[in-house]
């Protein structure tokens, strides 16, 4: 018998984990590029060709220098948050592979989101976003958002791209990538020199320079999610000013104004801890603007508990917004027309959104490029989105994934993971 050789039982555990990678999933295209992985969407080759997302992230990197340290906070504080949960509003997590240079998360499918519609409704459809299906997103997500803040998990990161639907019309929170536990240590919302959360869906607290923020940034986020289903357009669309040379977090003015200009000035009588905020003197040296959130609700819909509702997820003082469980249990939700399960029921049919598109160019140059080489622009660029759909051929792109897969890991059975039931309609 051979004398044991710890290098040739890692290449073995390595390459059959890789085989075993490839003969599950075969890779039908490129969905997207975030700024923390790109996501493909796979089928199993099994008879039952479950449809899934897989996301691969990005090797860390420091400054120009790819360093492998190690898997980034992002892929590790997803994958962890993500073992721990299992709600019908959150998508779920079916495994974890583990290559040695990079991590792949398998999720399951959702064919929709909640920006996709926002499109579809401005673009094709060029209408209102019908009150059954904009109630039903807002419930179900507020349905998801108090599971996660009962789990003691803040998203941080609500916005309509990250909130997906599946082809059930059942709605699903994605992109835990920034979620973290509310008893963990505060860290600012910068990391390195990149500004991590979205400014349009960005609190007031955060915007004035809060470090003690609450799960009540993600309340604020679902007002401004709510307002722009109805107005198809983000309500607060402030331009982000920019991390000085010496990486100063600067007074985001542009976004503070865009607020006020609908809700108002804020009061130190509406929010005492105003005068405290490192930005506060910013504030002061603004205009003053009357409030006009009754306006804005009023030339766009007449539904009194929807304009509350707002308002109360949109409250200054954090202390006093709606939480997720009150905002879930809002009278909206009980006047005449109900929200339903699946979020599209009843819609005629070009009122649907189209299916999410997928593209092979981008899944091809992933599979010429190898994982380690990250000086390939596409692979850096965080807005890189899918050029073009081209339908999938069905060809094998199972070896986008590099190679040297290394371990994989099951997610527990506790999680409610589980592809699209339905077969994918391709176009
Ligand atoms: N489970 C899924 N099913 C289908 N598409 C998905 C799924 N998860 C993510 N996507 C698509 O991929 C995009 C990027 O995913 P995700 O937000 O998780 O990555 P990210 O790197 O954190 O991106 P961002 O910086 O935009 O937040 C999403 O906006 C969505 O279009």
């Amino acid at each position: 018998m051979l004398p044991y050789d710890p290098m040739r039982a890692y290449r073995h555990k390595r390459d059959t984990a890789h085989q075993a990678f490839n003969t599950k999933y075969a890779m039908l295209g490129f969905i997207s590029s975030g700024t923390y992985g790109r996501v493909y969407k796979a089928k199993t080759r099994d008879a039952e060709e479950r449809i899934y997302a897989i996301k691969k992230f990005k090797p860390d990197k420091e400054g120009e220098v790819v360093t492998y340290t190690g898997i980034s906070q992002s892929a590790i504080r997803e994958i962890a948050l993500n073992r721990e949960i299992s709600h019908e509003n959150i998508v779920a997590l079916r495994e974890v592979v583990l290559e040695d240079k990079s991590i792949y998360m398998v999720f399951e499918y959702a064919e929709h989101d909640f920006l996709q519609i926002i499109h579809h409704f401005s673009t094709t459809v060029r209408a209102m976003v019908p009150p059954s299906l904009l109630k039903s997103c807002i419930h179900q997500l507020l349905n998801g958002l108090v599971y996660l803040h009962t789990c003691h998990i803040q998203h941080r990161d609500l916005k309509p791209a990250n909130i997906l639907i599946n082809s059930d019309g059942v709605v699903k929170i994605g992109d835990l990538g920034l979620a973290r536990l509310t008893y963990s240590p505060l860290q600012p919302l910068y990391s390195g020199d990149k500004v991590v959360v979205t400014i349009w869906y960005r609190a007031p607290e955060l915007l004035l320079g809060a470090r003690h923020y609450t799960k009540a940034i993600d309340c604020w986020a679902v007002g401004c999610v709510m307002a722009e289903l109805i107005s198809l357009r983000p309500i607060f669309k402030g331009e982000e000013a920019k991390l000085d040379h010496k990486k100063n977090v600067p007074f985001q003015k542009d976004q503070v104004v865009k607020i006020f200009e609908v809700l108002g000035t804020p009061s130190v009588h509406e929010w005492p801890g105003l005068p405290q905020f490192p930005e506060y003197l910013n504030m002061k040296a603004l205009d003053n603007y009357p409030p006009k959130l009754t306006e804005w609700c009023t030339t766009r819909f007449r539904s009194k508990d929807a304009t509350d509702l707002l308002r109360q997820l949109f409250m200054y003082n954090p202390e006093n917004r709606a939480t997720a469980p009150e905002a879930f249990n809002h009278k909206w939700f009980s006047e005449d027309i109900k929200p339903t399960r699946n979020a599209f029921h009843g819609l005629p049919p070009n009122h649907c959104p189209p299916l999410r598109k997928i593209t092979q160019d981008e899944a091809s140059l992933a599979h010429h490029v190898p994982a380690s080489n990250n000086n390939n622009p596409a692979y850096n660029n965080p807005n890189s989105k899918p050029a073009s759909w081209k339908p999938a051929s069905g060809q094998n792109f199972g070896s986008a994934f590099g190679v040297n897969t290394a371990v994989t890991m099951q997610v527990p059975a506790g999680n409610n993971s589980g592809g699209s039931r339905k077969k994918p309609r391709l176009e």
